[in-house]
C-alpha cells in the first residue's frame, strides 16, 4: 500500500522539488503517491480571498477556517494524518519522520500569513490523528519550506526508496549523536590528506576511529544528543 500525501498550499510551485532526484523516483516507483491542492480552488468569493484580520487585534492576517475545511474534507479519510506545520507544534524529529514514513495517508496543511484559524485543528481532532509540527526554533514565511522538510526526511525511509538501507543505519540522528566525517578520492586535495588509518583497510581500526570521531563532533556540534545530557 504506496504512502499518500496530499498538500494543500497557495503556493503550489513551492512543491516542484518534490518531482526531483529521490523523491520523484519515489512517487515513479509506486511507492509514494503526492498530489498538490491550490488552497484557492477551495474558495467561494470573487477574490479567492483566504485570510481575514485576526480577532483581539495584532499585526498581521489569519487565514479563515472554511478553505482549510472544503479543501481538507476533498482528500480526508479515517486513516488520514492531519500536519501542521506551527512554529509552535511538537519538535519533528528523526522519529517522528519514521512514524510518518510508515503512515497510510498524510495531509499538509501549509499555512500562510500569521497561520490558520485554530478551529481547523479543533475541528479535525476528534475525527482523525491531528500534529502540529515545528521543524525548528526560528520563524519561517509560512508551512510550506517546513512540509518540504518533513516530507523529504520521512518519504526517504519508506522501506524501498533508498537503493542501499545500509546508509540509514549510521546517519546523524539514526544513532546516538552525531555522524563522523566522510572523505573520498583523491587521497590528497590542496595539500590535505585523508585520515591515514581510512586507508589502512583495517576494519577494527577504522570502526574505532569513526565512533571517537563521531563522539568529538557530537561533543563540539551537539552536546545535547550525548548519552546522559
Ligand atoms: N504560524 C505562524 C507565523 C507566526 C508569526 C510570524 C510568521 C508566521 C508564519 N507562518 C505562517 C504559517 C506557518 C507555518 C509554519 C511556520 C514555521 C514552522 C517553523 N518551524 N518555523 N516557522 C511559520 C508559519
Amino acid at each position: 500500500m504506496p504512502l499518500r500525501i496530499d498538500v494543500i498550499t497557495i503556493f503550489p510551485d513551492y512543491f516542484a522539488p518534490l518531482q526531483l532526484s529521490l523523491m520523484g523516483k519515489a512517487q515513479q516507483s509506486g511507492l509514494v503517491t503526492i498530489a498538490i491542492h491550490d488552497l484557492r480552488e477551495f474558495t467561494s468569493d470573487r477574490h479567492r480571498s483566504v485570510d481575514d484580520t485576526p480577532y483581539g487585534g495584532g499585526a498581521g492576517m489569519v487565514m479563515t477556517p472554511e478553505p482549510w475545511g472544503q479543501a481538507i474534507d476533498a482528500v480526508v479519510t479515517d486513516q488520514s494524518t492531519l500536519i501542521v506545520p506551527t512554529p509552535a507544534g511538537k519538535l519533528f524529529s528523526q522519529p517522528v519522520a519514521a512514524e510518518l514514513a510508515h503512515s497510510t495517508h498524510l495531509i499538509f496543511a501549509c499555512g500562510r500569513y500569521e497561520g490558520i484559524d485554530q478551529r481547523v485543528v479543533e475541528y479535525y481532532r476528534p475525527r482523525i490523528d491531528v500534529r502540529e509540527l515545528s521543524i525548528g526554533d526560528y520563524v519561517l514565511a509560512g508551512g510550506d519550506v517546513a512540509t518540504l522538510a518533513m516530507i523529504e526526511a520521512s518519504v526517504r525511509l519508506v522501506p524501498g526508496v533508498l537503493g542501499n538501507p545500509e546508509s540509514l543505519v549510521e546517519e546523524s540522528h539514526q544513532l546516538p549523536g552525531v555522524e563522523y566525517p566522510s572523505y573520498t578520492k583523491p587521497p590528497t586535495w590542496r595539500g590535505l590528506d585523508v585520515p591515514e588509518v581510512l586507508l589502512s583497510g583495517h576494519h577494527d581500526q577504522i570502526a574505532r576511529w569513526r565512533a571517537e570521531q563521531s563522539t568529538i563532533r557530537t561533543t563540539h556540534n551537539r552536546p545535547d544528543l550525548l548519552p546522559g545530557s
